[in-house]
């Protein structure tokens, strides 16, 4: 009854030949998307306590991926119940690559106020202003700011790579000092002070150090103003059920940080004065819509994506001597001991990306999109073609997209080289961290990240750095354990 034609490539990504997946034949009839909303109130609230409680996010979308034999289904996710009224937990799961790459196809999506589902935190967050990040690309307002985000990175990119090696250097010496003080120091406050040093040099054009404030409280100051605006959508590992009565079941209040969020704005207006002038005279925008939106990507997107990303990339690299050998010797034979690292002197370091590129496929520091049909249109997995409806939600789990077994081979283990040669390059078009594949390039006409590359060149010279300044580095959990000095 539903039979039509299939839309059998998948939007925005190519299809490698050696890589194609299975496309369903060009009659297969259209499938009811399976899964259900249940029962009002009681299906969201008996959802939730599965996501956040019971089984947590990724065994939540792996287990209705078994039950429902289809990575496309549908189901509902937090918040839900019982203070947020007029939030929507109805989504349509996507969860393998070629239904994800449909999140990316700004012709059929909208992405209007979904960056973290049908909840939206409160605009005070942000001064009353939607930011880019929540902006549709219909929006008149989206390219202007995108377009300010990616000058900025522009500007910053001839003295991107120093600022970073720089802050690296103090954060090393740091935990060199705990180390040697006590064998083992957290690396967290040492790495979110590097993160937000370099960040703001790079982004804002100031140094921290002229405010003895900022300098000292500025990435804690950003720590809470981020994680209270997604708590409501995170896990935090408290106590249940109190996690699920006090923190996931009402949307926190601006106010709690109100005092700090002030104190970074009136720094950004002080000091950050070449930047706002920028974003003023060449893209149009107010002082406020400035100064927001460069807090919203210094504070949301870059140092709340680095603080995640970092950790992981250490963990990833951490209890395993015959990786590190290899790091070692690659940055050691490309790159001369004393030479300045820059973009230039790190590109050829294969292997180093390669391990930057799984870690963030194994491990995508931002873990869930969303984005809204903007039409009717047939959204198609490897195996089936489904209908989609004008306003449906649709909700693509990163982990699970990037363990997709018609892509990756062996997709749970972490391979380190398995960006490298011919056929990891082809496998670039399938790693979506950024909101589309590494290959694709970040515009004003998409909701791709402004800082796809400048992310992966960072954890490049991050990686870079510690093998030009260390033998092998040891972490466990949050610590560093041991550092073995270069010679
Ligand atoms: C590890 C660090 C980072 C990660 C993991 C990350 C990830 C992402 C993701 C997944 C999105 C898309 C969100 C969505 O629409 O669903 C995004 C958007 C964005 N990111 Fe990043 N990002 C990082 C760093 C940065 C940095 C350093 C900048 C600095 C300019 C930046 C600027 C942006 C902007 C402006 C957007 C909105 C794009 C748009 O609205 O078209 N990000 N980022």
């Amino acid at each position: 009854m539903l039979s039509s034609t299939v839309m059998s490539v998948s939007p925005g990504v190519p299809t490698p030949s050696s890589l194609t997946p299975p496309s369903p034949p060009s009659s297969s009839p259209v499938r009811a998307i399976p899964g259900s909303y249940g029962w009002p109130v009681l299906g969201p609230i008996a959802d939730r306590l599965d996501y956040f409680w019971f089984q947590g996010p990724e065994t939540f979308f792996r287990k209705r991926i078994d039950k429902y034999k289809s990575t496309v289904f549908r189901t509902n996710v937090p918040p839900s119940f019982p203070f947020f009224v007029g939030v929507n937990p109805n989504v349509i799961a996507v969860l393998d690559c070629k239904s994800f790459s449909f999140l990316f196809d700004m012709d059929v999506v909208e992405k209007k106020n979904v960056l973290v589902g049908d909840f939206m935190p409160s605009v005070k967050y942000t001064g009353d202003i939607r930011v880019c990040a929540y902006l549709d690309t219909a929006e008149t307002q989206h390219a202007r700011v995108k377009s300010f985000a990616m000058d900025i990175l522009k500007r910053s990119s001839s003295i991107w790579a120093s600022e970073v090696v720089a802050s690296l250097d103090t954060m090393w010496d740091t935990i060199d000092a705990g180390v040697a003080k006590s064998n083992s120091a957290s690396y967290i406050k040492p790495l979110q002070r590097f993160i937000f040093h370099f960040l703001t040099k790079c982004l804002v054009g100031a140094d921290p150090a002229v405010s003895p404030e900022i300098a000292e409280s500025g990435y804690v100051m950003l720590d809470k103003w981020v994680f209270l605006q997604l708590l409501p959508t995170i896990s935090v590992n408290f106590l249940q059920p109190l996690e699920e009565i006090f923190l996931h079941s009402f949307a926190y209040p601006f106010f709690l940080v109100k005092g700090d969020y002030r104190k970074l704005y009136d720094f950004v207006e002080q000091h950050g004065q070449a930047v706002l002038q920028r974003g003023e005279t060449e893209f149009n925008l107010s002082k406020e819509e400035t100064i927001h939106n460069l807090l919203f990507v210094l504070g949301f997107n870059a140092f709340g994506g680095f603080t995640i990303f970092f950790p992981s990339l250490l963990s990833a690299l951490s209890g395993k001597p015959e990786l590190q050998a290899k790091l070692r010797e690659e940055v050691r034979s490309k790159i001369k001991p004393g030479t300045n690292l820059t973009f230039e002197s790190v590109k050829d370091l294969e292997l180093v990306h390669s391990v930057v590129y799984e870690t963030l496929r194994l491990n995508p520091p931002v873990p869930l999109q969303y984005a809204r049909a903007r039409k009717d249109f047939q959204l198609s997995s490897h195996d089936s073609v489904f209908e989609i409806k004008k306003g449906d939600l649709l909700c693509g789990f990163q982990k699970v997209a990037m363990t997709d077994p018609k892509i990756f081979d062996d997709p749970e283990t972490f391979v380190p080289d398995r960006f490298t040669k011919e056929k990891g390059r082809e496998l670039l078009n399938y790693l979506f961290w950024s909101n589309g594949p590494q290959t694709g390039s970040p515009s004003d006409r998409n909701k791709q990240c402004a800082a796809k590359d400048y992310v992966t060149m960072t954890a490049v010279l991050f990686v870079t750095h510690m093998f030009q300044r260390y033998d092998s580095v040891t972490a466990s959990g949050s610590s560093i354990t041991a550092v073995e000095k270069a010679n």
